[in-house]
């Protein structure tokens, strides 16, 4: 049973309690959670703001939750600040009751400069501190939080950073909290906040809960978070027993052992000694010694494939579709590069992304499909939302293409010449994803998503008198489309 914590807008099945190993605090699991099963649910976070780019197409109410189940892109400027937007009254309210009839005329005053994100979230959250509008049990979590404000200004560029923002904070919300005080909660917000996404998992902003930060990392985790709205739910991705300590990743875990060690290192302040970390092979841990070494292949490999990565971010789609294709030929006719060795991986999600841009989907599909059926199995468990989300991204492009079916020379391999049934392959990657509901770690806006169009799909089907889930001759139908789609991707690694 979820105990509700005494944090009002907490329910959870953990503990916080001291962990080993110098990791500060932690949660604990108070009862055996089951895979997909709720470890933490927060209502409402400490503090959430948008990104300053998505301030403009994402409502500030309800972090774009409604805009996905209603359709609605139509948002409303705050008409005194003119910069958050919302949904509609409803929305605008619950910004205005939760922080903006604070922050609004502090934004009219510096139009057109519009604060960055982080510098928006210490706003917020030192004038509700000013009003009283967090519980003192909030506030005692919060205040315990690791701050590593000690390693911070041992960093002249970080501790530069912090103490521009405290000034600026002090400045524009003209509190009577110190300094000291707010460069705190500075230290303390980016050291604890999550990346706020929608239920699409689409980074849109910065999200604090205090409970939930208290959640150590491991490459090796055992839980995954996700928001829908403003709601923030910790997932169990494995079976977590009780008394066992809930573990989350800070970063990308499918990169190799130095880069996560480096990343963990420069953002949190600490080695990470897990069992994936420890036990990495040599030629993960050796990367960073062999470094300047021209005759490690392998480093100059994935070097020159991070710098095309990297360059790819500044170009055109059309440029960066040249960059990324150049790399993966380059990793593929490499003697020692998987699949699914990085960044081999991430220059393919890159590359799917540049054809989604220029509106190739024909492409995207085929890039979608391989991931789908060779990349993901490998890196992802079963319930990983990465590995939903990417799956519900091919039944995207399975609809476009079977609407209208349209290909490009730059294609991997032609399409046409296989034949493949997209309605086929729609309804199965749909009666996959619908079927693992209950196991997946996904967030209940993205379940509804995919319950709803299986729900359509499966209908028009019907309509033309076909049960694909009981005809045994559809059964084979789909088989064969699926067949195909496996040659698709055979055909298209070769050329690769
Ligand atoms: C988001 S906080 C997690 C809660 C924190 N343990 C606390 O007591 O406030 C992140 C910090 O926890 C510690 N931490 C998290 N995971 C760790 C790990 N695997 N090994 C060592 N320290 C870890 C580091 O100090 C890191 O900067």
């Amino acid at each position: 049973m979820s105990s509700q914590n005494s944090l009002q807008s907490v329910t959870t099945k953990t503990v916080p309690g001291p962990a080993p190993n110098g990791m500060g605090n932690g949660l604990f699991a108070t009862e055996d959670i089951k895979v997909g099963g709720d470890v933490v649910h927060a209502q409402t976070p400490f503090v959430a703001v948008l990104d300053s780019s998505r301030l403009d197409d994402t409502c500030s109410g309800c972090f774009g939750k409604r805009q996905m189940q209603e359709g609605n892109a139509d948002l409303k400027a705050c008409t005194g600040c003119r910069v958050v937007r919302y949904c509609d009254r409803a929305c605008q309210s619950k910004d205005w009751k939760f922080a903006h009839s604070m922050e609004c005329k502090i934004f009219q005053k510096l139009q057109p400069q519009i604060l960055p994100n982080n510098a928006r979230a210490l706003l917020r959250m030192v004038l509700r501190t000013g009003k009283g509008k967090y519980s003192p049990q909030e506030l005692g979590v919060f205040s315990n939080l690791e701050t590593h404000i000690a390693d911070i200004q041992k960093n002249q560029t970080q501790m530069e950073r912090v103490s521009l923002t405290t000034k600026a904070v002090k400045n524009y919300s003209e509190t009577d909290m110190t300094e000291e005080a707010i460069s705190a909660y500075a230290a303390r917000l980016d050291l604890n906040s999550f990346n706020l996404t929608t239920a699409l998992y689409d980074r849109i902003g910065l999200y604090l809960h205090p409970y939930a930060a208290l959640i150590n990392h491991s490459c090796d985790y055992n839980a995954t978070v996700g928001f829908d709205g403003e709601e923030l739910y910790v997932k169990a991705l494995k079976p977590i027993k009780k008394g066992e300590q809930v573990f989350i990743s800070y970063i990308d875990t499918t990169t190799p052992c130095h880069v996560r060690r480096g990343e963990l290192s420069e953002r949190y302040f600490f080695t990470c000694e897990c069992t994936k970390c420890v036990n990495a092979p040599e030629s993960e841990t050796l990367s960073t010694a062999g470094k300047d070494d021209p005759t490690a292949l392998v480093d100059v490999a994935e070097r020159e494939a991070l710098q095309l990565l990297q360059s790819a971010s500044n170009e055109t789609p059309q440029e960066a579709i040249k960059s990324l294709t150049s790399a993966l030929n380059r990793l593929a006719s490499h003697p020692n590069w998987p699949l699914t060795r990085q960044p081999y991986p991430q220059l393919r999600d890159q590359l799917i992304l540049s054809y989604l841009a220029t509106n190739n989907f024909s492409a995207a599909f085929i890039h979608a499909a391989i991931r789908y059926l060779r990349v993901d199995p490998v890196l992802y468990s079963p319930a990983h939302p990465i590995r939903h989300l990417h799956a519900w991204i091919l039944a995207k492009l399975a609809i476009y293409l079977s609407q209208s079916f349209e290909t490009s020379p730059l294609d991997p391999v032609r399409l046409e010449d296989y034949g493949i049934n997209f309605h086929f392959v729609l309804w199965y990657v749909l009666a996959d994803l619908a079927s693992r509901q209950m196991e997946s770690c996904t967030v209940p806006g993205f379940k509804r998503l995919v319950g709803a169009n299986f729900g359509q799909v499966n209908q028009q089907f019907q309509a033309q008198g076909i049960d694909l889930s009981k005809n045994p001759q559809a059964k084979g139908m789909l088989a064969e489309a699926w067949k195909k789609l496996e040659k698709v991707v055979e055909a298209a690694l070769e050329r690769e």
